[in-house]
């Protein structure tokens, strides 16, 4: 079980609560001018991941303190009780194992005495098999030809994670087209449907619960346009397949449960691409550079487990997350790949951390009196910053970002990169050092002392703005592998730290069960008076209007 410390009660917040008054007085230049050796100090190296972390507002005094916390809030012991299988989502009365998916040592991992490794390279090795009859084409649909495209049907972590790799590993791609189509929609499937021949299209149905209303409509009008091409009930084991902890649902849709690859409950969604849910990151990367993907995040997961709090990179980037928003108050994180394959990257720890610790009642049962979980937003550089980076330089919000970059490129072409990277290094130094009075000015020195005294205030940067730069040296799908559960572990931290519960999403419920009400409202023309007058109002409009 997890401790249920109150973290604004420890020794290390009320150090860290006066601390703060020190470290806010001083402007990041200052603390780079006073140690030379800072950027050695607050940077890290794992395999072929750079972590630099001096670019904060922090010193040697910040850190320790912020490890103290971590320490006072019972860490290690959290650590060790989700390595070891405890049932540590304690409402659901579940074990969070989504490292025994990638455990590559193969060390038995117990939930309940049994050790589930052996169900986990069970369904690995079906994958494998599975995966190489589709890409080889030994595996025929029901004219006898091979596959060419494979449609992942399912939402958030069953959509996501698949998607985010396999766009981050596009480079990777074998000559599989891959689909991906969640939202519930009409015109979500309706695209994707023209795109794709029924002969030779594979269609995965991915839910972990098999209950998702967008999935289950989708896969239905998938199963019924697949029967209406002329195709039989006979012929639908040839053409999908399932992803899922639920055999019955998947039996009861009419898949074969031959082609279902399952999965348990012990794997949250927003953390299950490591399971059958990856299914087509296997398919169209191959099941080889698959496992290298669960060899980087093992790797990551021995780091994160073996190594002291000062040198652990999801630990440092925990706290740091903490520093900003717990006690600057900042409400947002931005997370910003220079490298336009990793695009979908923010978005997938949209739901990785904003689902996670997006809660308001601790371990105990109580509402917190404090910010616990940060909106995760980002774009890729460049792109972020011609739309918000305004912002983030001279707005009045402080937006704590990581910068990541690949320092080699899978498209190396002429200045490309190098432009690139030059803007990654740049964005970094400028959110730190900004731009003085005396600069600006020294700049408009051709102007008149009036216009000068005019525009100057508006070109001031204060700088003091802070970052992580993550440098890799190429986003292969080990470095992705280790990178995404770097920031899952960060996540875990984080909800120990804030004592919630980090693995449950009730918060998902109450719209779904709303939307189950009236959606039998919507089916006829009566006007609807069972809500409050502006649902009410909007329901009878859109029934007037439709
Ligand atoms: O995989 P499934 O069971 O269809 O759930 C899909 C998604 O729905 C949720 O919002 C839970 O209802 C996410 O947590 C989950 O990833």
């Amino acid at each position: 079980m997890l401790s249920k410390i109150n973290f604004t009660q420890t020794k290390a917040y009320e150090y860290l609560s006066s601390h703060l008054v020190d470290i806010s007085e001083k402007h990041m230049k200052e603390l780079f001018a006073a140690d030379p050796a800072r950027f050695e100090k607050f940077s890290v190296q794992f395999n072929d991941i750079f972590v630099d972390f001096s670019k904060n507002r922090i010193n040697d005094k910040t850190m320790a303190l912020l490890v103290q916390l971590a320490k006072e809030c019972d860490l290690e012991n959290a650590i060790n009780a989700m390595f070891n299988g405890e049932a540590i989502n304690e409402t659901e009365n579940r074990a969070v194992l989504h490292t025994a998916l990638r455990n590559r040592s193969n060390t038995p991992v117990y939930v309940d005495g049994k050790n589930v490794m052996e169900d986990v390279n069970e369904v690995l090795g079906k994958m494998k098999k599975f995966s190489e009859a589709i890409i080889s084409g030994t595996w025929k649909g029901y004219t006898g030809k091979a596959i060419t495209d494979v449609v992942n049907i399912g939402i958030g972590g069953s959509d996501l994670g698949p998607v985010m790799v396999t766009e981050a590993l596009r480079s990777y791609k074998n000559h599989l087209n891959l689909h991906f189509v969640s939202n519930v929609d009409g015109t979500h499937i309706a695209e994707t449907l023209k795109k794709v021949n029924p002969e030779t299209t594979l269609f995965l149905i991915a839910s972990k619960t098999f209950t998702t209303q967008e999935t289950m409509a989708n896969g239905h009008s998938a199963r019924n346009w697949f029967l209406a091409s002329g195709a039989t009930e006979a012929d639908v084991a040839k053409h999908f397949a399932a992803l899922s902890t639920n055999a019955e649902g998947v039996s009861k849709f009419g898949i074969d449960t031959e082609n279902m690859f399952g999965f348990w409950d012990w794997v949250g969604g927003r953390y299950s691409l490591w399971s059958a849910i990856g299914m087509p990151i296997a398919l169209s990367i191959g099941f080889d550079k698959f496992e290298e993907l669960l060899a980087g995040a093992h790797e990551m997961d021995k780091h994160f487990r073996e190594t002291e709090f000062e040198k652990n990179i999801p630990v440092i980037l925990a706290l740091i997350g903490i520093w900003y928003n717990n006690f600057f108050e900042a409400e947002t994180e931005a997370i910003l790949p220079y490298d336009q394959y990793m695009h979908r990257f923010a978005a997938y720890f949209q739901q990785g951390d904003m689902e996670s610790n997006g809660k308001h009642v601790d371990r105990s049962g109580n509402e917190v009196n404090y910010q616990t979980g940060p909106v995760i937003w980002g774009e890729p550089g460049t792109n972020g910053q011609h739309a918000f980076y305004q912002l983030i330089h001279q707005g009045t919000k402080l937006i704590p970002c990581d910068f990541i970059a690949p320092a080699q490129s899978h498209n190396p072409l002429g200045q490309h990169h190098q432009m690139l990277l030059s803007n990654f290094f740049a964005q970094t130094e400028a959110l730190m050092n900004g731009k003085t009075e005396e600069e600006v000015l020294a700049e408009l020195s051709g102007k008149s002392e009036a216009e000068k005294s005019k525009i100057a205030p508006f070109k001031v940067f204060d700088g003091n703005r802070p970052t992580n730069s993550i440098l890799v040296k190429k986003i292969t799908p080990k470095v992705l592998g280790s990178l995404i559960a770097m920031y899952e572990h960060k996540i875990f931290v984080q909800g120990v730290i804030w004592n919630i519960f980090s693995f449950d999403q009730w918060g998902v419920e109450l719209g779904k069960q709303l939307a189950g009400k009236i959606l039998p409202e919507l089916k006829d023309d009566a006007d609807v008076t069972s809500h409050d007058s502006s649902t009410n109002g909007l329901i009878n409009l859109y029934k007037a209007w439709r």
